[in-house]
């Protein structure tokens, strides 16, 4: 039988956090790291926090940043926007073109310091684009292409706003606050993560960041369940199949806990307050509106290509839910080429299974919606899934092998049909969290993005009379809402639940 090499992360042992490990055997919880930077304590959250702060030679996009957050820049497509508001916002824009142009050489020493120069680069991008009035084109001056191409070329990345940018890598631990020296020991936990960096300095932002990071943190023991499960997988005795039952339930208990814990987001981050404020700082090329994001310098640098990547930040890039998609084969359904996220007017139905490379929808169509937030999350990250993927003992396939194998052993039935159920439960415990997190979008887009209409609809109403009104609503009614990954966002988050469920197995009867 094929045995993974012992460096793999999955013939780990398992985490000795509270007693570190016996004398003389060496710590090992953080050799994954190598490979994937998984850390098996915190999962796709780095052990340490990340770095707060770039060198004196990038002080001067620092300092950028700090401003645009202190003089709380506001979006340009604020209705009623003051003028000072606007002239506060081109001011700090003119300082960004007039920038120089800094180096990165030294950055790219440090795989640390090129996630910071990542978030900042790309956070001042941000502030930039949508802080411009929004019938200004859409240009990033030299100062800022040149740095960000290059930096995001390093890490792999699309320049722009990354879920790793506002989540996996904004945080600092509470304990360290009021202190400037090393805490090495303490480890990120779903109590003491705080949000680092914000568009808006609103507890909302800060709240909504950090909901993803608690699941991150929590997921860690799904990462576990993976692991021991695949480890029982190589053995594939009788033991194994009911051991992987039992991990299989507990797994069902964390995706309940994930649910949870992304419904807590209600307590916490206003959804109007989402919407209104936060969420326009997010949008990515591909949702404004059809206008262009010019680079300009770009043909300063002959390595850099022009980016087309440009989709605003999504927990669709979260790398445990890709996960746990493929440890359960439900990345066959929800990963399929034709949820793109974008849906030509005339296809009215979605049958993954009937259609085919000569479909009329492959024109309208870009890969996969959750195959592509696969190239904006860190590039370990994506080997990890990829390696998750490659697995040559499939959950799905033991799990079909075990209850409809051609044992005639009773027991071995028995066993069988449990680990379906088991199998069927995890299945159906995503798909429920899909159901919920589709009434936190119900909640935090859908209601207000209605509400907005209505308003303009009422103001419309009130300088053209009825027409104003009916004109509006039928727009409403035509123009699908965006996601901020740039997805025909409703149908597209319905398409993926329902293929979640198109996973499930007939039950033995
Ligand atoms: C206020 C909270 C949230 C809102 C409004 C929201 C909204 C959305 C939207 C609109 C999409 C569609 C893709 C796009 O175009 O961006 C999406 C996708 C997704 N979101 Fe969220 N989201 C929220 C919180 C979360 C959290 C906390 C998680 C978990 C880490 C999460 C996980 C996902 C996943 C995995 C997808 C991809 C579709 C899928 O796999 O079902 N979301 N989200």
């Amino acid at each position: 039988m094929a045995q993974l090499p012992p460096t793999h992360f999955l013939s780990l042992p398992r985490p000795d956090i509270l007693f570190g490990p016996p004398a003389g055997v060496p710590d090992t919880t953080t050799l994954a790291a190598h490979d994937f930077d998984v850390d098996t304590r915190t999962g796709f959250m780095p052990p340490q926090p990340p770095l707060r702060r770039l060198g004196i030679e990038w002080e001067p996009w620092e300092a950028l940043l700090d401003d645009a957050i202190s003089q709380r820049l506001q979006l340009g497509s604020k209705p009623d926007l003051p003028e000072s508001e606007r002239q506060k916002s081109e001011s700090w824009r003119e300082r960004v073109r007039n920038l120089p142009i800094l180096p990165i050489d030294e950055l790219k020493n440090s795989e640390i310091t090129l996630r910071r120069a990542h978030l900042v680069l790309s956070w001042i991008m941000h502030f930039y684009v949508h802080s411009l009035p929004p019938s200004d084109p859409v240009r990033i001056p030299p100062p800022l292409t040149l740095p960000l191409l290059q930096v995001s070329a390093q890490l792999q990345l699309p320049p722009v706003v990354t879920y790793s940018d506002d989540v996996l890598y904004n945080f600092y631990l509470e304990e360290t606050e009021s202190s400037d020296s090393d805490t090495p020991d303490i480890l990120p936990t779903e109590s003491n993560i705080r949000c680092l960096t914000t568009f808006t300095s609103t507890n909302d932002e800060a709240e909504f960041y950090l909901t993803s990071g608690r699941m991150e943190l929590a997921g860690v023991e799904a990462l576990e369940l993976m692991r021991s499960t695949m480890d029982e997988a190589f053995v594939g005795d009788d033991i194994a199949v009911r051991r992987i039952t039992e991990y299989l339930h507990q797994m069902v208990e964390v995706i309940h806990r994930l649910k949870a814990m992304l419904l807590d987001v209600k307590g916490k981050c206003d959804p109007h307050i989402f919407y209104n404020e936060i969420r326009p700082w997010f949008r990515g090329e591909d949702s404004q509106s059809g206008q262009k994001w010019v680079f300009e310098g770009i043909e300063q640098d002959p390595t850099l290509a022009e980016p087309h990547e440009l989709s605003g930040p999504s927990a669709g890039q979260s790398s445990l839910i890709h996960a746990i998609d493929t440890f359960l084969g439900v990345d066959q359904y929800s990963h399929h080429q034709q949820l793109t996220g974008h849906h030509p007017p005339e296809d009215d139905t979605l049958d993954v299974h009937t259609a085919s490379a000569s479909s009329s929808i492959i024109p309208y169509q870009k890969s996969a919606f959750l195959q592509r937030m696969q190239l904006y999350m860190p590039r370990h990250h994506r080997a990890f899934l990829t390696h998750l993927a490659n697995n040559p003992r499939p959950l799905r396939n033991l799990v079909l092998q075990a209850a409809f194998g051609d044992s005639e052993d009773a027991e071995a039935k028995k066993r069988g049909a449990a680990l379906l159920e088991a199998y069927n439960a995890a299945v159906t415990a995503l798909k429920e969290f899909r159901d919920a997190h589709m009434i936190i979008v119900a909640l935090y887009i859908i209601g207000p993005a209605r509400r907005a209409k209505q308003v303009t609809a009422e103001l419309q109403g009130n300088k053209d009379g009825e027409k104003g009104v009916v004109e509006t609503v039928a727009e409403a009614a035509t123009a699908p809402l965006k996601g901020t990954g740039g997805t025909d966002m409703v149908r597209f988050l319905k398409s993926v639940r329902d293929q979640t469920k198109e996973a499930l197995l007939s039950v033995i009867t």
